[in-house]
């Protein structure tokens, strides 16, 4: 089930990051931290009322100095209007509306998103006052909250999951593999989709799509069906926004939210930077299937070795991503292209793949022989059984005496054993420990 998303704007020291940190912070100690996903984040999961959401800050864009912050915040706008599902609309107690506050909100009203008004800087009861002249904005009650105090946090996330669309799912067949492409600015994302379809003149139309297939792409290879999603958005090209991190982030979000395997595009040519890192960590995060992509590989100088060194940087870069496979091509001269679809082909039956619970319990009983389950306060983990609950990811629950007892370290060595045994290759794996007696 794809997360709505959930995009905060408003002008630059209203309090945009500061609240983002209020709302995933608590999420964070608890979200794995696994070694290598970046610590400056630009969105984060969260939950609230028992619903999930993406949200992402898009406050602190880097234009040129000569752009004015009216342009830079009319853009920011634009976007969330585009790619989010609830607007919150961050604004300054102390500050009171003031005339690009004004703008962003026709602009905002024009979308007709659902917007919540969050006014921030509401540190004492006396500036409570402040905030009536935000009902002017005409989207009914604003919010008033402190990011110093940690107040009204509360009845911000009530408002925004008040205001959570129900995803509609895709109708695709469940045999469609929904493939998105994602990479920073200019690593080759139009011209890999291109290729593909140029590659595969075999366009059917009777993959049943939905609202959506405006913008996806469904093709066939080989007896396999296949769409590729969101591929209009990536053909709105020359906006000044697209070039800046915050938006291709952004841009990003939606199309793995709907994706079974994402392709992480690198560019052969320019190598790692950390941009990349953000793209792939969101795919790592939920929880889809991923291929890493070397494209422009025609311009690599290479001897034999240099396939391997690149893998390995990539291995440096994305220790979080490890069990993604590495494809190196070219979109351009379509060299090693016809590796890519095979692969993906494979990723996808490992994301939907279901281990028979006995044979997940040999594996893990082999795993606690070696190492044993470790004991804390002269009391030990037991481990009961496990089982898969779920698929895409695969996901298993580790039924245990004390879920406490578990440690981070030992729950790494059981999915390298589960990986070990069964592959997994290409696909996040999610374990989750629970008391036994939750099992009912
Ligand atoms: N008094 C007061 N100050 C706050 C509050 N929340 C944030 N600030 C301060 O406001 C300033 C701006 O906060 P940020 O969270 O960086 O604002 P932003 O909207 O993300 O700013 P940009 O990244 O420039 O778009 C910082 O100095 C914060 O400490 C609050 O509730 N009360
Ligand atoms: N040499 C070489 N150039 C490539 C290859 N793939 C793409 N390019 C070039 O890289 C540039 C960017 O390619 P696009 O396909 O537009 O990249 P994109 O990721 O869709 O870019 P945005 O729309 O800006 O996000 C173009 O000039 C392409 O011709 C490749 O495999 N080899």
């Amino acid at each position: 089930m794809a997360r709505p998303v959930v995009a905060i704007v408003g002008r630059p020291n209203v309090g945009k990051s500061t609240i983002f940190n209020r709302i995933i912070g608590d999420r964070l100690a608890i979200v794995e931290d696994k070694p290598g996903i970046t610590r400056d984040r630009i969105y984060g999961a969260s939950e609230w009322n028992g619903k999930p959401f993406s949200i992402i800050d898009t406050g602190g864009i880097e234009l040129d100095d000569e752009e004015p912050i009216l342009k830079s915040i009319r853009m920011q706008a634009e976007l969330a209007i585009e790619e989010a599902d609830v607007i919150v609309f961050m604004c300054d107690a102390k500050a009171g509306v003031t005339g690009s506050d004004e703008e962003v909100a026709g602009m905002l009203y024009r979308s007709g998103k659902p917007v919540v008004v969050a006014v921030n800087k509401v540190d004492n009861i006396g500036r409570m006052d402040n905030i009536y002249e935000f009902y002017n904005l005409g989207f009914g009650d604003p919010i008033g909250v402190s990011g110093s105090h940690g107040t009204g946090i509360g009845d911000l996330l009530d408002a925004i999951t008040d205001n959570l669309p129900e995803l509609a799912e895709d109708n695709y067949e469940d045999d469609v593999i929904r493939v998105a492409l994602i990479g920073r600015p200019n690593v080759g994302k139009s011209s890999l989709v291109n290729a593909i379809l140029g590659e595969e003149r075999v366009i059917v139309s009777d993959i049943a799509g939905t609202t959506r297939d405006a913008i996806d792409t469904p093709f066939e290879k080989d007896g396999q069906k296949y769409v590729l999603i969101d591929t209009a958005g990536m053909r709105k090209r020359g906006k000044v926004y697209e070039t800046t991190e915050k938006y291709s982030v952004m841009r990003a979000m939606k199309a793995i939210e709907r994706a079974d395997v994402v392709l992480v595009l690198i560019n052969g040519e320019e190598g790692i930077i950390e941009q990349d890192k953000h793209i792939a960590g969101y795919a790592y995060e939920a929880g889809k299937a991923s291929v890493f992509v070397v494209n422009k590989w025609d311009v690599v100088e290479k001897d034999d070795k240099t396939m391997h060194q690149f893998e390995q940087k990539i291995r440096d870069h994305f220790l979080f991503m490890t069990y993604a496979p590495v494809v190196f091509l070219s979109a351009k001269t379509k060299q090693r292209l016809h590796k890519l679809l095979p692969v993906v082909q494979h990723v996808a039956e490992q994301h939907t793949k279901r281990v028979q619970t006995h044979l997940l319990n040999d594996v893990v009983s082999d795993a606690i022989a070696i190492n044993p389950p470790p004991t804390d306060k002269g009391r030990r983990l037991r481990i009961n059984y496990v089982t898969q609950v779920t698929v895409k990811p695969p996901t298993i629950v580790v039924f245990v005496n004390d879920p406490e007892l578990m440690h981070f370290s030992y729950e790494r060595y059981l999915e390298n054993k589960i990986r070990a045994a069964f592959n997994f290759e290409g696909t996040p794996i999610r374990l989750f420990t629970r008391r036994k007696s939750d099992e009912g």
